[in-house]
């Protein structure tokens, strides 16, 4: 034996040799001192470990001796845990993070259980109970031994990581579900678009399916019209969970961090759960739920199984209020490399018959299945039941099926189907189907615009169907009102998209983050531009818009939040800034999402959540990180000039950008008068879009506005800063409102060609295309509403009030002649953007005429 352990070692230093020879640029020595044995099964392999291993200077052992410093496993027994309970046993995602970043990350972040042995995690336990704590790591999570944890855990839970620590990052991003599941959702549209420029258009599923067709003699007439098949994993998170617990199939189950019978625990000073808690109740409409006690985990549900919704539990519930629900609730832990392997093989199943396929996320799919259907003569239901098959057979997971004439249908007859079943939404059956479809299940119909049809008496699509389209338009603007309309009837012309074109690239905390003073923010901004540049690299990407998006704490928020280090009640705040040219360097997003934030009136202290997002990608294959900087250095320190709209920071592709400009008749009109003009592009630009809109805090005419110098302001120290600030916006840190998103696109950028309405027109000239937009329109048509208050916002920004003042008023005039109620809509939405970006920049709102004589 020992001659042999001898001989594999001897063999593993040779192939490390050779490896190291013919890679040796990949190859690093950071696992040095590192003697790994790999116990059972692991993602990725032991092959793979050990090819890690041997490319970065560690050791691998085929058997595990007493030179082995860790043991790598992804799932022990209890009773080998028992058994290894002196040594370090740590997850594979050790290794695999640690090549990533580098560097050899702190091992004690990754062990796969914790005991007295074992160094303490102390990362992730965001929640009230301590019992979390030892649920984070450990592999057999369920909540039947709650009673063992220590008191030591809540004392030390005092230390966990958060954001002002090095390694915070790869540990929030490990256990962050929010963070697997986007990028798993992006992982897969991705994966389709492989697919399919790699397909040789031969689909083995299909040649099984028309075999299958034949031995059951089936002779379905199929006809030609377009079938659309919606396909999503039951409790997806549960039934990848299930996969290795056969005993608790058939109880009520929830996925979630911490655990269901937890230790009542200790209470944090300061915390105001009560506050919270009506916050969250009003947010989430929690009428009906239970009050919550303070000791109820905050821990959210994400996955809970059917049994446990008969109880009322769902998916995002807090586990606390799920427990008073059904206190029979288990909870299972994670197990995010099981989702990312059935995700595949549910991938790979579908992809077998067609790649018609838009991928939504990991578990969930719209499949044009009109060809297969029609070359293997199988009926929808049939094909259901075929593939439904393939998938559980091959996944051990079941998945429901709905089939309708496009996605809003197949999507209804989804839900109906469910859990493992399988729905055909005939076109015959559609008007009376759709008459007792709840408005919440149409697209779109969030809560916000729920409430509104509920107080209009509309609860079900058939009260839907009573009001005319216009109705709908006036009251919900052109585009939802349209869309309300159609969609109570069944209707959804919305093509399927194949071909998936990545529009984002990101990276959100919201956990763990506490600041003490801005150079710590500064530190941790550097680190999450890090993260997204190692990001858009993975994905040959580069962008142009820097967003930067921060969770404030609201002003009347408690500052210790319930949830342990998390983001209790805050504002959201989005800012973005576009460059000339697109990046992906680290040191240039940081330095454009710092020169973002020193505008804005926020103390780091109250920092709960931050987010960068870059957008306007394009390929990475021209990337030139010198110039990209020098370019970036010279507009600078030379002309600003240039702006963008909207339109493109909402991060459309740039096709229909083009398309949208294509239609507008502002657009042709203003380009008329760009043509004549031979002034070139000079300006600063800012664009807003907006949630609700904020409560002024005063009203003010233009002169009233005092100007602070921004460059200025930001050079100051903080608490000079702050001084300044409440002297002269006073109401500036209220400014922020819940849910307002804004866009300020104060970076310069050397396009010379704006694509933006009247980036190069005086308020005159607006003026007069103003007038003639609105004398010679019937409609305001939404692409052009949203140029103008893009010019309006810009103007704002530049602090040019009094130009926009002119121009709103002259659009007040004219649609007020106008006497319409659909450009008395326009008029509003713009002065709403107008409002709310007046309320960011200057905390006050401007006293504008908002009714009309003839209010039709
Ligand atoms: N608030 C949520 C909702 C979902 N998810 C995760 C867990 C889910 O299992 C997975 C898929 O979400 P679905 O909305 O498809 O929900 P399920 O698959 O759990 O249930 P259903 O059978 O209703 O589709 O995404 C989550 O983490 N948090």
């Amino acid at each position: 034996m020992a001659a042999k352990k001898a001989k594999l070692q001897e063999q593993f230093s040779e192939d490390a040799a050779k490896e190291g020879g013919s890679h040796s640029n990949a190859g690093s020595s950071i696992f040095q001192g590192v003697a790994i044995f790999v116990n059972g099964y692991t993602v990725p392999s032991a092959d793979s470990l050990r090819r890690m291993m041997m490319l970065h200077g560690g050791v691998y052992h085929h058997y595990q001796t007493d030179k082995t410093t860790h043991i790598i496993a992804s799932n022990l027994p209890n009773c080998k845990m028992k058994q290894l309970r002196t040594l370090k046993v740590v997850k594979p995602s050790w290794i695999v993070d640690s090549v990533r970043e580098g560097r050899l990350l702190d091992y004690r972040h990754y062990l796969l259980y914790t005991s007295k042995a074992q160094a303490r995690l102390n990362f992730g336990v965001g929640e009230v109970e301590s019992s979390e704590l030892v649920q984070v790591t450990k592999t057999s999570g369920e909540n039947s031994n709650a009673a063992s944890v220590s008191t030591t855990d809540v004392a030390e839970r005092k230390q966990s990581l958060n954001a002002t620590e090095p390694d915070f990052l790869s540990e929030f991003y490990s256990h962050s579900r929010l963070h697997h599941i986007s990028t798993m959702g992006a992982l897969f549209k991705q994966y389709v678009t492989q697919l399919r420029e790699q397909s040789d258009g031969r689909f083995p599923g299909q040649e099984r399916l028309q075999e299958w067709g034949r031995r059951s003699n089936s002779s379905y007439n199929v006809s030609s019209e377009k079938v659309i098949m919606h396909i999503d994993m039951d409790c997806f998170f549960v039934s990848v969970g299930l996969r290795d617990r056969p005993h608790l199939r058939g109880l009520p189950l929830a996925v979630t961090h911490a655990k269901g019978n937890a230790t009542p625990a200790q209470q944090r000073k300061g915390v105001d759960r009560a506050f919270e808690m009506n916050y969250y109740r009003q947010k989430a409409e929690l009428d009906t739920v239970p009050t919550m006690d303070e000791t109820d985990s905050l821990s959210e549900i994400a996955s809970c199984s059917y049994e446990a919704r008969k109880c009322g539990v769902k998916n995002g519930m807090f586990l606390g209020t799920a427990l008073k629900l059904c206190p029979n609730l288990k909870t299972i832990p994670y197990d995010f490399e099981g989702y990312k392997q059935v995700s595949h093989c549910l991938y790979n199943t579908v992809a077998a018959f067609t790649l018609d396929i838009e991928a939504v996320s990991c578990d969930e799919m719209f499949v044009d299945c009109t060809d297969v259907l029609q070359r293997s003569c199988t009926s929808p239901m049939q094909f259901a039941s075929f593939l439904r098959h393939e998938i559980e057979d091959k996944t051990g997971c079941t998945a429901s099926a709905g089939f309708g004439s496009n996605r809003l249908q197949a999507r209804l007859a989804t839900k109906k189907a469910k859990p493992n079943g399988q729905f055909h939404l005939e076109p015959s059956s559609v008007s009376v189907f759709m008459r007792d479809i709840v408005v919440e299940d149409l697209p779109g119909v969030g809560r916000n615009l729920a409430s509104r049809l509920h107080t209009m008496g509309v609860r079900t699509c058939s009260d839907l169907q009573h009001f005319i389209q216009s109705q709908l338009q006036k009251e919900f603007g052109a585009k939802t009102g349209n869309a309300l309309y159609g969609h109570c009837r069944g209707e959804d012309n919305q093509a399927l998209n194949f071909g998936h074109q990545r529009k984002s690239v990101s990276a959100e905390v919201n956990y763990g983050i506490r600041f003490t003073n801005q150079e710590e923010a500064v530190v941790f901004i550097k680190q999450l531009a890090g993260e997204v540049s190692s990001r858009l690299r993975k994905v040959k990407l580069k962008g142009r818009c820097i967003t930067l998006k921060l969770m404030v704490r609201a002003k009347e928020a408690p500052i210790e939040t319930a949830k342990f280090l998390g983001h209790g009640v805050c504002d959201q705040v989005t800012r973005s800034s576009t460059l000339a040219t697109a990046v992906a360097d680290q040191d240039i997003i940081a330095r454009e999402v710092l020169s973002i934030l020193r505008q804005l009136p926020v103390r780091p202290s109250d920092l709960r959540g931050i987010g960068i997002q870059v957008t306007r990608l394009e390929s990475d294959s021209m990337g030139n990180k010198f110039l990209d900087s020098f370019l970036i250095r010279g507009t600078r320190g030379g002309q600003e000039v240039g702006s963008s709209t909207a339109a493109q920071e909402e991060s459309y592709p740039q096709s229909t950008v083009q398309a949208t400009n294509e239609g507008s008749s502002l657009q042709s009109r203003a380009t008329a008068h760009q043509a004549e003009s031979s002034t070139v592009v000079q300006q600063e630009g800012c664009t807003s879009e907006t949630g609700h809109a904020a409560k002024p805090q005063s009203q003010l005419m233009p002169h009233e506005l005092c100007d602070l110098d921004e460059e200025v302001l930001a050079a100051l120290p903080e608490d000079i800063r702050q001084e300044v600030l409440q002297t002269y916006r006073p109401n500036s840190s209220s400014q922020v409102q819940r849910d307002v998103v804004v866009t300020n696109l104060k970076s310069p950028t050397t396009e010379q060609v704006d694509t933006s309405l009247c980036s190069s027109m005086t308020a005159d000239e607006v003026r007069a295309l103003v007038k003639e937009w609105v004398s010679c329109e019937d409609m305001p048509q939404s692409c052009d509403v949203r140029m103008l208050a893009d010019y309006l916002e810009r103007q704002i920004a530049s602090r040019n009030i009094d130009d926009m003042y002119i121009v709103v008023k002259c659009l007040y005039r004219y649609v007020n002649k106008k006497n319409s109620s659909v450009w008395q809509d326009a008029y509003q939405t713009i002065i709403k953007k107008v409002q709310d970006t007046m309320l960011v920049v200057y905390g006050a709102t401007l006293k504008l005429q908002d009714s009309f004589k003839h209010d039709v």
